[in-house]
């Protein structure tokens, strides 16, 4: 540490906290619980994959500043995401301090585990806490620890923690206000940790727990009996693929009253708003640009929202590694780790977190063959493109009695990006050769009831999302595109609709001269063009583009029908299969080179899915003609 460094800490004297422990073991609840941050928790092992920090103030009126650092197993760090972790306890990490103190969080119903990460950190000379947490459980199953004893033998305060429930903390702070923080890091704090052999810092942890627990009447366990159903090696994979079936299905049928609802919301404000100006630029601006555009993309709110209910129901269960086991062996075959499982069912929210994830993955090859793969993942901007077109040209009807159509091809447009992922990962696997196939090591937490809390939190955190990007990003491209879109106006004498003459019209008809083979007219290359930066603006885009194109101001609330009577069947087809593989998010290219630390990913990844975009929407649109589509 450097001397002005020391000098401001004197000064400020917020001593610095970090919350280290296994993964999964309840940090980050904790962390949110003293700091009311809404850092994401759920019931699964590598969550937080990033350091996080906050501030609290004590009962006592002692400030404090707290880091919130993703799971270790041990300080020997295997991933990425461990080494952050490890480097900032250790005070490695370039411009930051190391901690004055570490609270250990425990997962009280697992210690034989987590113990072993405590001893190790033990080394390191820091003053240490004992958070002993989701003792809820612990004394639910009947596992009695004695934590006087614990702490003796230990030799550092030892204190019991529920994070999920209002006050689980109080103990927590109590022992915080009374600490001391002098004690100084140990000289060479990693070397300390590798001096001794893992096998003695686990004879040590049996025999402290021999010491320090007893089991009352350990009543059979449930999470085995689920599990007993749940990972059958028949049973088990037939109940994840109606799982996923039944999201799908629910993400159309669930979704029409609340879509009607937003629709009907937008129509009426903006008939209102067209009925108030004088026709005009500002006009058009507000009821072709704004309304037409931004309004229908607004629509697919609920459906959004129905994907990501289900997707934080399954993360807080604790089902999530149960469906990365089963489907391990697939992912084995074509050359992924099964620990790729949850970086790549993240995509389906974002590829950004889903490739940042990645960094749970120990083996660098591993990683980099999951990165690559993520984007083809369909993730939820693509959601409303697809809900459109879908709705446009798919007939909303029953199949086989019970099945929406419409919500059939939307699961086989998800089940595409699956597939073309894993015929990438074997194709790397070929090329590249594969890796000698490493057991995967999931740790399978116990399951618990979806905390209605977190569950609120995640979806209104979701809705921010969305809204926030509609009225951002969203909104100043469709500005933007309705500008070039009506700019200049038609010439005279003209016999196509203005917007045709506009600089997007000549941008399109440019454009157009690629795109016609796979059966994209100018007016839809018009919105391949923003799509890139928001794959959502290519719906609104579409959405300005046909309300001008059309000329009549009620255009925009009915685009569906608009596009039914302008494509024909293989060019919808053709654009689906497009949006399954082409790069279109800027912001997933740029995160792939940070991640890899090489613009070269970025590169690969953006060629080798416009590659498969054309050649997929090429053979759909040719395959479509010849079959009279
Ligand atoms: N019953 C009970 N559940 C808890 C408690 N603390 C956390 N949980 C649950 O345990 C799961 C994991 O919590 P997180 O806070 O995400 O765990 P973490 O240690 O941050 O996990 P990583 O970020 O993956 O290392 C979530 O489902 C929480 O709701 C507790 O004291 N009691
Ligand atoms: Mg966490």
């Amino acid at each position: 540490m450097g001397a002005l460094e020391q000098q401001v800490r004197a000064a400020t004297k917020t001593p610095l906290i970090a919350l280290l422990g296994n993964p999964n073991c309840g940090k980050t609840a904790l962390f949110n619980r003293l700091t009311g941050a809404r850092q994401k928790v759920a019931n699964y092992a590598g969550v937080t994959i990033e350091r996080k920090e906050g501030s609290f103030t004590s009962p006592g009126g002692r400030a404090f500043r707290v880091l919130d650092l993703p799971g270790a197993y041990s300080l020997s760090a295997h991933t990425p995401d461990e080494a952050i972790t490890r480097d900032v306890v250790a005070g490695l990490r370039k411009g930051e301090q190391a901690p004055d103190a570490v609270v250990c969080v425990v997962n009280a119903t697992n210690l034989r585990l987590n113990l072993r990460l405590v001893l190790e950190i033990r080394r390191l000379g820091l003053p240490m806490v004992l958070a002993l947490n989701m003792v809820d459980v612990a004394k639910k199953r009947g596992i009695l620890i004695d934590t006087a004893k614990l702490e003796a033998e230990l030799g550092f305060p030892v204190v019991e923690t529920v994070a999920i429930q209002a006050g689980g903390e109080k103990a927590l702070l109590a022992l915080l206000d009374r600490m001391p923080f002098d004690t100084k890091l140990s000289p060479n704090p990693l070397a300390a940790i590798d001096a001794v052999p893992v096998e003695e810092t686990q004879r040590e942890v049996r025999r402290i727990l021999d010491e320090c627990t007893s089991y009352a009447n350990d009543t059979g366990n449930l999470t085995e009996q689920i599990d007993h159903v749940v990972l059958h090696p028949v049973v088990g994979p037939v109940i994840l693929a109606a799982l996923m079936f039944l999201v799908f299905q629910a993400v159309f049928s669930w979704a029409q009253p609340p879509m009607e609802l937003i629709k009907s919301g937008v129509e009426a404000t903006g008939a209102f708003v067209g009925n108030l100006l004088p026709e005009g630029p500002l006009r058009s601006l507000l009821v072709e640009g704004i309304f037409g555009g931004v309004g229908t993309v607004l629509q697919f709110l609920p459906q959004i929202l129905i994907l990501f209910f289900f997707i934080l129901v399954l993360e807080d269960c604790g089902y999530l590694p149960r469906a990365a086991f089963l489907l391990d062996r697939l992912m084995g075959g074509v050359g992924l780790s099964g620990r790729a499982f949850i970086p790549l069912l993240s995509s389906f929210a974002c590829a950004i977190p889903g490739i940042m994830a990645a960094r749970t993955i120990q083996n660098p090859r591993d990683r980099l063959v999951t990165i690559m793969i993520a984007p083809l993942m369909t993730c939820s901007a693509r959601l409303p493109v697809y809900a459109l077109i879908i709705a446009a040209f798919i007939p909303d009807r029953k199949v086989w009695g019970m099945m929406n159509l419409q919500g059939l091809v939307l699961f086989l447009l998800y089940f595409a990006g699956v597939a073309s992922a894993m015929a990438v990962a074997w194709f790397i696997k070929r090329t590249m050769g594969a890796n000698r196939q490493q057991p995967l090591m999931l740790e399978l937490p116990a399951y618990h009831w979806p905390h209605l809390h977190n569950l609120a939190l995640g979806l209104w955190e979701r809705a921010r999302i969305f809204l926030t990007r509609v009225g951002t990003m969203i909104l100043t491209l469709m500005v933007l595109v309705w500008f070039l879109s009506s700019f200049p106006g038609a010439p005279e004498g003209a016999t196509q609709p203005p917007i045709y003459y506009s600089i997007a019209g000549m941008l399109g008809r440019a454009l157009a001269v690629v795109f016609e083979p796979i059966g994209f007219g100018w007016q839809i290359c018009i919105a391949l063009v923003p799509g890139m930066a928001a794959r959502e603006v290519a719906v609104g885009a579409l959405g300005t583009v046909y309300a001008l194109a059309g000329g009549g101001d009620d255009i925009a609330d009915a685009l569906a029908p608009v596009l039914a009577h302008s494509w024909s069947l293989a060019t919808a087809l053709s654009l689906l299969a497009w949006y399954v593989f082409a790069p279109q998010c800027m912001s997933t290219l740029s995160v792939v080179r940070r991640e890899t630390g090489s613009v070269r990913y970025s590169f690969i990844m953006a060629g080798y899915m416009f590659a498969l975009a054309y050649t997929a929407s090429f053979i759909t649109y040719r395959v479509a003609l010849a079959l009279g589509a």
